[in-house]
Parts: structure tokens; C-alpha cells; sequence
């Protein structure tokens, strides 16, 4: 279970904390001395510290270092008092996470601390080459013998080990994000931190500050220096995702970063120095994006120097067997199904459908033919209404329709949920995207442009709200992954 240890002298903090975390999904451990967090953090191997920069017995950066020396991989938050934050952010500079300043407003710590989680589980959970390596209990494994993954592993095995940039291509869902753990953990910067950006989530501007930081004053509403992520992660591996979506100006300076490794932060002249190794990923075809002048050609030779390509999953033949017997377990374990296998007629019709989504509509489909199916195997027709070309036995939700709002709220008080305005929002967000991409036949530009969003925003909502684009639109109540 995720294990967070808060280190704070303030019972009250405490307090906050173990009413915020008090899910049973996670195991909150506490420290007030900078000793005890220090012991704490070897004993219970937290997934993320939060860490109070004011404690009696140390400063809140000697503490920081000395945690930091014992595992550079785990997130550490820090909490300011008023005034204190240029010591976050010099600790920052260091590779601390992010910080917060008291008075601590609770959605903003859930949210940090469920993005430092998710840096925290790429990191630690291992991604191993399921045909190569052993599989711990725990792990996100690369499934396929076929000759197209077997090119895969090779390639990761001659890479991993050097310091030189990788560009991973493949259409969405093939597995890039994986690739790129694989190869951070298997690389002699395994032990330092491993950052993900998607450059399409997030705005030209702030992207830019994302990735290279800003001065204090540096645009309107830039209160403070920020420290961005190829700073922050000096010593590690970046994770650039969707490269293809990059703009001119930051082509350019992630251009200099692969040549020189420096920088400069936005609104600075100070030439900042960093040391990080960039796998850099797309499903664009940026050879022809350099011919139509989008994307620079010299950034292009420089990204190309180590390309692994990821097959789609329809021309990956027999892996999908070994990919669906791989993700029947893993879900009927999870889901609490007595689901053993699938019918001969159910892996014909998964040899046939084409795919658009590749290993993550493969996992959505059979999450879905999982809970349709009433026996222990799963038949084509469970597979035929999970995606969508039959009507399905149980109602999807947000698929037919209105969305029921009485029930939605009834249910989730009854629930005893403590949260129900986010997840009131995230349901509106996905009834609206759904019905939009249902009138648009899926057709995500058209849609973007309805919904008034970019593409990248439209895409990462799309994955964040588990919304599956097959030959159907339907929205997962939960993670596939
Ligand atoms: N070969 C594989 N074996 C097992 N699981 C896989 C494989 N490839 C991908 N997956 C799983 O499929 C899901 C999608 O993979 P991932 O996020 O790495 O894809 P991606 O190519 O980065 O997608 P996108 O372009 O949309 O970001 C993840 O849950 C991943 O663990």
C-alpha cells in the first residue's frame, strides 16, 4: 500500500494529515524530530515524504540532504511557514518535489501529494521485461515474444546502460511509457530521479516554465522563482512525452539542453547547468512534421540518435494472447471474478479487431468483458459489448442516456465520501467529453475545437478521465493500470 510519512513538529499538522489520509488505501507513518524521520524513512521506505522545514532539532535542508542521500528517488514535499519559501526553493534546486506554505489548504496537499505518488510509482514499481527477467510480485511487466517486441527488448538492453537520448515512437497505448521506465531502471542512473512530462497536457507557457523554471516577476502573476523540472532533476532522466506537440521556443531550448546542457530560466539571464539524460517520446510522425516545418529538423537528428519503435498492437500476432491471459488474471484477481480464460470464439475476435487503441483499449476491453461475463470464461459476446458493437448487459456509464445526478449524489453520501465536489466535477467533465466525442464520431479535433480546448489538453483529459475510443466511446470507472 502507498506509504506516506509526514515529518512535522506541529500536532495540528499531524492532525491534518491523518484526517486527509485516513483512506484505508494509505499507510500514513509520523515523524516530528529530524531524527525520527530519518529512522522512520528506513523502516517503513515511504513512497513520498512531506517534510516540515522548521524542526527543532535540524534545519528543514540538513534533514532534506540527509534523506535525500538515503533514497534521491522519493518525493519529498516541503512545508514553508511565511517567508521561508527560498529555502524551498533552493531545495528544490536540489531535487526536492514541490512545497506547500502553511496554512495548508487541503485539495492543493491532496493534489501534490497524489502527483508526488504517481512520479513516486514510476520510479519504484519495476518495469521488467517479462521474457528477459524475473517478475517481483509487484511490477509493470512487458509482455510479447513476438519478433516486433523482441527488437524492443534488444534495443533497451543496448541503450539502458548509456547516457544517450532515446526517442521512443509508437501510436498511443503501445507501451512508450513503459519502455522509457524500463530503460531509467535499468540505466547507472537508476538510483536518481526519473521525472514525466507530457508537453501536450499542459500550456505553451507554462510548459516552458515546467520544464526550465522562471524568475521572480518573469510574466504577470510570477510571484516567485520557480525551479523547472530539467533543474530539478539534475543527476536523472527526464521523460519527455509527446515531443511532436512542442512549440518553436521550446524546440529551441530543448535543443540546447541536448547540445549543452544549460539553460536559462524564463525572465532570467542566468545560465543555469544541469546534468539529465531526456527519452523523449510520439505517436507524430516527426520526420514529416520537420518536412511541413513543425517541428526543427536539427532538434530531429538530435532526438534520432537511439530510436526505438513500438509495433501496433494488430501487427503483434500471438502477444495478444499472451498480453490478454497476462491482464485476465491480473483483473479477475482484482475485480474478484471467478474468470479463468476466454472462449476459443472470444481470442478470435480479439485477433481480429484492429486496435486503434492498442494495449491500453486491449486492458480497458477485457476489464469491461470481465465484469460482463457470468462464467468463468470470457465469450465473444462479453468481448462484442465491451466493445460496444452490441448493446451491453449492464448499463455503461455515461454511454446511453442521462446521467443520473440523484442517484450520483445519494450514493456517494451514503458513501460517506468526503470529496464529492471533485468528483461531482470529474463526472460532469466526462458526461460533457463523452457525449462530444460520441457526436463526433470520436474525432478528437473536432471535438477540442467544440469543447474550446487544445488537442493536448482534450488527449489528457481523455486519459486521465479513462474515456476509451474504440469503435465506441465509453468511459472506465476506474484504471485500467
Ligand atoms: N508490452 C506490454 N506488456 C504489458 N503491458 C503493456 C505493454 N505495453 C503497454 N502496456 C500497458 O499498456 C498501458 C499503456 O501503456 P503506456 O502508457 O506505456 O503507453 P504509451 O505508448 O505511453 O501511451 P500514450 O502515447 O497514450 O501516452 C499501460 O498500462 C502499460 O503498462
Amino acid at each position: 500500500m502507498p506509504t506516506i510519512l509526514v515529518v512535522d513538529d506541529e500536532s495540528s499538522i499531524l492532525h491534518a494529515f491523518r484526517r486527509v489520509f485516513a483512506d484505508p488505501m494509505y499507510v500514513l507513518a509520523t515523524a516530528s524530530t529530524a531524527a525520527e524521520a530519518v529512522e522512520a524513512a528506513g523502516r517503513v521506505k515511504p513512497d513520498v515524504i512531506v517534510l516540515d522545514v522548521h524542526l527543532s532539532d535540524a534545519t528543514g535542508l540538513q534533514t532534506f540532504h540527509r534523506l535525500r542521500a538515503a533514497d534521491a528517488r522519493t518525493p519529498v514535499i516541503l512545508i514553508t511557514g511565511h517567508g521561508t519559501s527560498d529555502l524551498a526553493i533552493e531545495a528544490i534546486k536540489h531535487g526536492a518535489f514541490d512545497y506547500l506554505t502553511k496554512p495548508l489548504e487541503l485539495p492543493q496537499l491532496r493534489d501534490v501529494v497524489d502527483q508526488a505518488f504517481k512520479t513516486s510509482r514510476l520510479m519504484h514499481v519495476p518495469a521488467v521485461l517479462g521474457e528477459l527477467e524475473p517478475i517481483p510480485d509487484v511490477a509493470d511487466v512487458l509482455i510479447g515474444r513476438g519478433p516486433g517486441m523482441q527488437e524492443v527488448y534488444k534495443a533497451i538492453g543496448r541503450v539502458a546502460s548509456t547516457d544517450a537520448t532515446v526517442l521512443i515512437l509508437g501510436e498511443t497505448g503501445t507501451g512508450k511509457e513503459l519502455v522509457a521506465r524500463a530503460i531509467y531502471q535499468h540505466s547507472r542512473r537508476a538510483e536518481k530521479p526519473f521525472l514525466a512530462i507530457n508537453s501536450a497536457a499542459i500550456p505553451e507557457q507554462l510548459l516552458e516554465s515546467e520544464l526550465f523554471g522562471h524568475e521572480k516577476g518573469a510574466y504577470t502573476g510570477a510571484d516567485r522563482k520557480r525551479i523547472g523540472k530539467f533543474e530539478q532533476c539534475s543527476g536523472g532522466t527526464v521523460f519527455l512525452d509527446e515531443v511532436g506537440d512542442m512549440s518553436p521556443l521550446i524546440q529551441a531550448k530543448v535543443l540546447r539542453l541536448l547540445q549543452d546542457q544549460t539553460f536559462e530560466r524564463v525572465g532570467g539571464s542566468e545560465t543555469v547547468r544541469t546534468d539529465v539524460r531526456l527519452i523523449a517520446a510520439t505517436n507524430a510522425n516527426l520526420e514529416q512534421l520537420t518536412e511541413q516545418d513543425q517541428f526543427r529538423k536539427d532538434l530531429y537528428f538530435r532526438l534520432n540518435v537511439f530510436t526505438i519503435r513500438l509495433p501496433p498492437l494488430r501487427e503483434r500476432g500471438a502477444d495478444v494472447d499472451l498480453l490478454t491471459d497476462h491482464y485476465v488474471r491480473r483483473f479477475a484477481r482484482e475485480l474478484q471474478k471467478p474468470v479463468q480464460g476466454l472462449a476459443p470464439d472470444g481470442r478470435e475476435l480479439l485477433q481480429r479487431h484492429a486496435w486503434p487503441g492498442n494495449v491500453r483499449e486491449l486492458q480497458s476491453t477485457l476489464k469491461k468483458a470481465i465484469l460482463y461475463s457470468r462464467g468463468s470464461v470470457i465469450t465473444a459476446q462479453d468481448l462484442n459489448a465491451a466493445l460496444g458493437t452490441v448493446a451491453a448487459p449492464v448499463p455503461v456509464a455515461g454511454s446511453t442516456g442521462g446521467f443520473d445526478w440523484d442517484h450520483f449524489v445519494q450514493q456517494r453520501i451514503a458513501a460517506g465520501v468526503e470529496s464529492l465536489y471533485a468528483e461531482a466535477v470529474t463526472a460532469m467533465e466526462r458526461e460533457v467529453l463523452l457525449r462530444v466525442l460520441q457526436h463526433t464520431h470520436g474525432n478528437q479535433v473536432q471535438a477540442a475545437r467544440i469543447l474550446g480546448i487544445t488537442r493536448g489538453s482534450l488527449r489528457n483529459k481523455i486519459r486521465a478521465l479513462n474515456i476509451s475510443i474504440g469503435r465506441s466511446i465509453w468511459a472506465d470507472d476506474d484504471q485500467a493500470d
